[in-house]
């Protein structure tokens, strides 16, 4: 294992985001101190977080406890569905704020869009006050489909600076990825190893047993090349420092085509439905 430091990809707004993050969604609260210490020590300096997690806390914590200036860790947390709305997102950021405690956010993000709910333009107005504020540096939005970011375009609000969605293997998100390419809107990947489920298939078996690395290592690094974003979760230390040693191989046009062909369309995805998701 060799200790990595991601490549940064440059953001609209001037920023620059670590490439390669690490998610805690499903972390329990109780770990996350210990996992986030475990990543950054491995190299991450990028994490995502989330109300919804309810681990913000330990997040915080161990971006604290790391030794590092704040400004080396790129952190992101999420408002949730419950608290869209402009008056209800603002509360909820502060919350976020206080457990994170680390002062400026670097990014916020609108979790998804609850399109019948009608309240996610009013959601990303918050967002913008937030930033003109300056208690975060960059926003964006999550699960958003084109017509959800058209929605935002056709109100005059600022580009998202990225949108994190579904995306691994077996669900590639040719239509939102384009839109995002002709926007200026980064792809991020949530499930990039698609919760672990796309990690036995023999193509990626074939491809790591090439390099002498791991089918998720394989896998990280196809989302490495295409240009995007991914932030893999783990608490498992070994797992955890697999995940970052991407760096110091490529894969070959043969290898990345074998990967995209893995491409199952819907049938790929393993979570909600934007457009139909309105809880
Ligand atoms: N915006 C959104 O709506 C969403 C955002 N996210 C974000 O994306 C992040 C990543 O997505 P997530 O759903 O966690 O799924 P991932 O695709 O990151 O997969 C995580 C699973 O894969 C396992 N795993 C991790 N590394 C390896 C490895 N090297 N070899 C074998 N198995 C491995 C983990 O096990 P173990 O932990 O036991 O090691 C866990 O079960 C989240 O943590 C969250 O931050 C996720 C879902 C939705
Ligand atoms: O997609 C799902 O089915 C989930 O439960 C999660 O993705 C959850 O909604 C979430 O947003 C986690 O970030």
């Amino acid at each position: 294992m060799t200790s990595a430091i991601s490549p940064t990809l440059a953001l609209h707004d001037g920023r620059e985001i670590p490439q390669l993050g690490f998610g805690v969604y499903k972390t329990p609260p109780a770990q996350t101190a210990e996992a986030v210490s475990v990543a950054l020590a491995a190299g991450y300096r990028h994490i995502d977080t989330a109300t919804l997690y309810a681990n913000e806390q330990g997040v915080g914590e161990a971006v604290r406890a790391s030794g590092l200036d704040r400004d080396e860790v790129f952190v992101t947390t999420k408002v949730w569905n419950a608290d869209q709305g402009y008056d209800a997102t603002l509360a909820a950021f502060a919350e976020s704020e206080r457990l994170l405690g680390l002062g400026v956010v670097d990014l916020y993000l609108i979790h998804w869009p609850q399109p019948a709910r009608g309240l996610f333009v009013d959601t990303y107005r918050a967002l913008e006050t937030l930033k003109g504020e300056g208690r975060v540096r960059s926003i964006g939005v999550s699960n958003f489909e084109p017509e959800h970011l058209e929605a935002l375009r056709e109100a005059g609000l600022e580009t998202p600076v990225l949108n994190q969605v579904e995306l691994h293997p077996r669900l590639q998100q040719e239509q939102v990825r384009a839109y995002g390419e002709r926007h200026g809107i980064l792809t991020e990947a949530w499930a990039p190893l698609g919760r672990g489920s796309v990690l036995d298939d023999p193509v990626l078996a074939g491809i790591a047993a090439e390099h002498g690395i791991s089918p998720a290592q394989a896998v990280l690094r196809w989302h490495l090349q295409q240009g995007r974003i991914a932030i893999p979760k783990s608490v498992t230390p070994e797992r955890i420092r697999d995940n970052i040693d991407v760096f110091g191989f490529v894969l070959d046009e043969v290898q990345m085509a074998a990967i995209d062909a893995l491409d199952a369309g819907e049938s790929g995805r393993t979570g909600k439905v934007p457009g139909e998701f309105n809880d």
